[in-house]
């Protein structure tokens, strides 16, 4: 479970963006929808522990994770948070597979190769596991992007306008593999965006005002 409790954060001289209570269940899915600087991403790195609001606290499964040592909260974030962003920041001179095996020591993981199959077969992209990033089309980059995220079962997967700069069919395909890898992987979902597109698609909306 997450909780996000009277949580606040202003940027240097900035006003304060507040951002209402929040209580995610184990294995729910959630839109995080707002207009463009409303705080969406504000809001996802407070989550992930990429960024200490100013006031209020963000629990993860028990725990506190500011409270957390940054080291310790590093490997806290590479076991339990996958996240998708927009863009899929791959490092070029690595394989599908090595970035995969990168995702899983930056966890602090032994090398799975077993897992790497399974994850990108799910995702139908096990035949460019030895192909490096500039071989593959940008909806199999957005895939292997996604493969990064759920390869170390993380309890949280998050996405950050995974869908704002696809057309309507690749929209519709990353959105549903998104929710498909979160029930395979009984992951938490939350995806953030301000693509009215993919609205329909969840029962559960945090609305940033
Ligand atoms: N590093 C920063 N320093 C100062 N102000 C920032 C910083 N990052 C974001 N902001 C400001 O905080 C507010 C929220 O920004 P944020 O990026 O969280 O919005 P968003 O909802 O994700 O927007 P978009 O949909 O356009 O990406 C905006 O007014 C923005 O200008």
């Amino acid at each position: 479970m997450i909780s996000i409790q009277s949580v606040a954060h202003r940027y240097n001289g900035s006003p304060l963006i507040s951002f209402k209570d929040w209580q995610i269940n184990d294995g729910e899915q959630w839109l995080l929808l707002g207009d463009s600087g409303s705080g969406k991403t504000t809001l996802l790195h407070i989550l992930t522990g990429i960024l200490k609001p100013e006031q209020g606290e963000i629990t993860l499964n028990g725990t506190a994770i500011y409270n957390l040592s940054s080291k310790k909260l590093d490997q806290f974030r590479g076991r339990n948070i996958g996240i998708i962003f927009q863009k899929p920041h791959l490092i070029k001179s690595l394989t599908i597979s090595e970035n995969l095996t990168l995702a899983q020591s930056f966890a602090n993981l032994p090398q799975n190769q077993g897992r790497i199959d399974e994850v990108l077969t799910s995702l139908g992209i096990a035949d460019k596991k030895k192909s490096y990033p500039n071989e593959l089309s940008q909806g199999q980059l957005q895939r292997v992007s996604i493969a990064r995220a759920v390869i170390n079962k993380p309890t949280l997967l998050i996405a950050d306008e995974p869908t704002s700069s696809l057309d309507d069919k690749n929209a519709a395909a990353v959105l549903s593999l998104l929710m498909q890898q979160s029930d395979i992987n009984r992951a938490t979902l939350v995806v953030a965006t301000h693509d009215k597109r993919v609205k329909d698609a969840f029962t559960n909306t945090y609305n940033l005002a």
